[in-house]
């Protein structure tokens, strides 16, 4: 199913309430760098964002190293960014560690 790709308007806008993620340079998805204690709690955090993802059928894209994890969100359906990102972008911040 298609869903609407964000303006540039809704876009500045989301990115101003999500200031741990950034653009990507093709301006087609936000990243955020991630650091954690050891692997279990990446992949403890990995684990809760993946039964997120399930749940509300948008998933990230991701690489994990360790302690490292390093997310992509994006929507293929609408080739760019939706609101679908915003939101898997506020419960991965609700989740994540304190920085
Ligand atoms: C059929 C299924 O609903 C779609 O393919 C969903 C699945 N998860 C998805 N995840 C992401 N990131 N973007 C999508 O467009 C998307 N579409």
């Amino acid at each position: 199913m298609s869903i609407a790709r964000l303006t540039d308007a809704e876009r500045a806008e989301a990115l101003a309430a999500l200031p741990v993620w950034h653009l990507r340079e093709d301006g087609l998805a936000i990243v955020r760098k991630l650091k954690f204690a050891d692997f279990n709690a990446a992949f403890g955090f990995m684990t809760r964002v993946a039964i997120q993802a399930d749940k509300v059928d948008h998933h990230p894209e991701w690489f994990n190293v360790y302690n490292r994890v390093e997310i992509t969100l994006t929507t293929h359906d609408a080739s760019g960014l939706s609101r679908r990102d915003v939101e898997m972008a506020r419960f991965i911040d609700a989740i994540a560690p304190q920085a």
